[in-house]
């Protein structure tokens, strides 16, 4: 049900957002942590390094496309979210998408060497050298270094990563009111998350990193346009049709 007050159904919107998140999430936090150690060596980082601009472009834009359809699977089991228009949900998950790829790349993050998982091993920003964007990465790796220094457990990451999505704030929603009450809902249940965990100060800190990820992904997309008349080809034919709906 849409309008839910009474606490059991809290717990059960709780409940399906962090299932969803666990079952969407790529990667488990344990197999991670088995892999934390395992680093490119030199050959291996001179092949990223020697890639051209397009090339380690597209191969980037493959595994954020993989990402962000997780990250749409995530959204659809968000109570109320497939109660919105289709109309509604695509201005969602349009803005909303490459800042839960965001928040979810901090869980892939070992801040004791600053690496970032990637391709199967951990990799330090140098990795992305060849991207021509350090001010991006830098920022990715910048936004994570913060993620990870507020500690969140795996539930508070599924419940603010639905509030990410479910923001009535968004540009051009058919029915704003609509997707406040499902914004509503899930706000109560991170509240009842971090009040369980005893951590409601996290709250305001949580919200200022949603500001800071809506300012880092603009900086993405004006990247992604930067990219995309540069190399208008790769653009236009490689990218994965997903990638194109959502960022074109
Ligand atoms: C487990 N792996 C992961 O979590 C990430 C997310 C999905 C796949 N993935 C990686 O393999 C990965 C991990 C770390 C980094 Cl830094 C990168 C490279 O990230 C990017 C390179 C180019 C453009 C990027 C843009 C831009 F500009 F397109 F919006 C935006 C984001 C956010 N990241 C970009 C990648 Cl692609």
């Amino acid at each position: 049900n849409l309008y839910p007050h009474s606490l059991r159904s809290i717990e059960e919107l709780c409940a399906s957002i962090v299932r969803s998140h666990r079952e969407t999430s790529q990667y488990r936090p344990e197999e991670l942590q088995a892999l934390k150690w395992k680093l490119f060596n030199r050959e291996e980082m001179q092949a990223y390094q020697s890639k051209s601009v397009d090339e380690m472009w597209q191969h980037c834009a493959v595994r954020l496309t993989d990402a962000v359809q997780y990250v749409v699977e995530f959204a659809k089991h968000i109570p109320g979210f497939r109660m919105l228009s289709q109309n509604d949900q695509i201005a969602l998950l349009k803005t909303g998408s490459m800042e839960v790829v965001l928040v979810r790349m901090s869980r892939f993050f070992n801040t004791e060497n600053n690496t970032v998982f990637f391709d199967g091993k951990f990799a330090g920003a140098e990795v992305f050298k060849s991207l021509a964007c350090g001010d991006l990465i830098e920022a990715v790796f910048h936004f994570a270094h913060g993620m990870c220094a507020l500690k969140l457990t795996e539930q508070q990451i599924a419940l603010f990563s639905a509030l990410v999505l479910i923001n009535a704030d968004r540009p051009c929603l058919e029915d704003r009111g609509k997707v406040q009450r499902v914004q509503r809902n899930v706000e109560l249940g991170l509240t009842h998350i971090l009040h369980r965990d005893n951590q409601e100060s996290l709250m305001p800190k949580l919200y200022q990193r949603m500001a800071v990820l809506r300012s880092l992904c603009s900086l993405h997309m004006e990247k992604l346009r930067w990219f995309s008349q540069r190399y208008p080809l790769t653009a236009h034919s490689l990218f994965p049709p997903l990638y194109k709906e959502l960022f074109a």
